[in-house]
């Protein structure tokens, strides 16, 4: 298998998309990778394409996409020189924080069970049998395999980490033609409105915004009229119109904004446009469901609570709890 090129990582998917009459957009994403990759190259990327181009070359691998652990494997096993080179391979993209993956038997045990969020998001969705999907903030690309298992005909993700890409691409080098991209783009990049997507997601991604608003209005016009948004982002308790905006950190991460109660957030939605705006789960963040373990070795929730009161976090607020919201742009 060749090695990362920039050029050919996306030349799939943006002829796709010129083929389809979206050619102003393919030329906007081929600029945008140009700048990303080779006016400011970031200075780890050579270490992770290194640990990338150490998984062993498998052309009978097969991805699945509808288990908890997104598996690679084959019927043939790997020999122990080509497991050994798997072992390095993705030891060197530590550390991993979305997932649970299976790479030919190695479970990687990532800091979150992002399978947990995917069974309660799913039930509660549109079918996605045949549709465009985007995920923004889509970390490592674990949620854009199940979305590619649910029958969704396209799925892009976005999500600036370039470990994150490289992650995402140790499991797609296995199925190289699957209509399943991630672009290392930040929301904020997208051309606009764009009205290709029949369902968007932001999932953890709300919260890290400062102008919420604005980022329900940038995911709306991601949106054909009449397609589906799934919001899931951080809240608290609380009546109408209560935000919490925490001084600095909140549960030690930096760059977190608005808090809104669950009814705020559904005024927000509905002062952005969105219609039919509903909560279909809540659900409170436990030390089960985002943990330190082997393949991400930092602290992680545990650390992040007052060790006095688990329900508060270190620096006193409320902790952790997500809502998914789901709405519609008007048709
Ligand atoms: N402006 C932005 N545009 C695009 N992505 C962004 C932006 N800002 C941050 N991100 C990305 O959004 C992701 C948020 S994590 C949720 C992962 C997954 N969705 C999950 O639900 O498990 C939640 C968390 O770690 O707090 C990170 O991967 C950021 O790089």
């Amino acid at each position: 298998m060749a090695e990362f090129n920039w050029r050919t990582t996306w030349s799939d998917m943006l002829l796709r998309l010129e083929k389809e009459g979206w050619q102003d957009w393919a030329e906007a994403i081929h600029q945008q990778l140009h700048r990303r990759f080779v006016e400011n190259p970031h200075g780890d990327l050579p270490r992770w394409q290194a640990a990338l181009n150490q998984l062993p070359d498998r052309r009978d691998a097969i991805v699945y996409n509808d288990r908890s652990e997104v598996t690679v494997d084959s019927l043939v096993p790997l020999s122990s020189p080509e497991s050994e080179q798997m072992e390095q391979g993705l030891r060197g993209l530590m550390p991993w924080r979305k997932g649970p993956f299976r790479f030919f038997g190695t479970l990687i045990d990532t800091e979150w069970r992002s399978d947990w969020k995917w069974d309660r998001v799913a039930p509660a969705l549109s079918s996605l049998e045949g549709r465009r999907v985007l995920d923004v903030g889509c970390g490592s690309g674990y949620h854009l395999w199940r979305m590619f298992g649910a029958g969704a005909a396209e799925v892009i993700g976005i999500d600036p980490g370039l470990l994150f890409l490289c992650q995402f691409l140790a499991v797609k080098r296995y199925q190289p033609a699957s209509p399943v991209d991630l672009l290392p783009l930040r929301i904020e990049e997208l051309a606009r409105p764009l009205e290709y997507f029949d369902t968007t997601f932001s999932m953890g991604v709300l919260y890290h915004r400062r102008s919420p608003i604005d980022h329900l209005l940038e995911l709306k016009d991601t949106l054909r009229p009449g397609g589906e948004l799934v919001l899931e982002t951080l809240v608290v308790e609380g009546p109408q119109g209560y935000t919490l905006m925490p001084e600095d950190r909140y549960g030690r991460m930096r760059n977190v904004w608005f808090l809104p109660s669950c009814d705020t957030l559904l005024r927000w939605m509905a002062r952005a446009g969105l219609e039919e705006a509903r909560v279909v789960d809540m659900t409170i963040t436990t030390t089960e469901e985002q943990r330190a373990t082997d393949w991400m070795q930092f602290q992680s929730l545990e650390h992040f609570l007052d060790p006095n009161d688990p329900t508060r976090t270190i620096e006193g607020y409320p902790g952790p709890r997500r809502a998914t919201i789901i709405a519609r742009k008007p048709g």
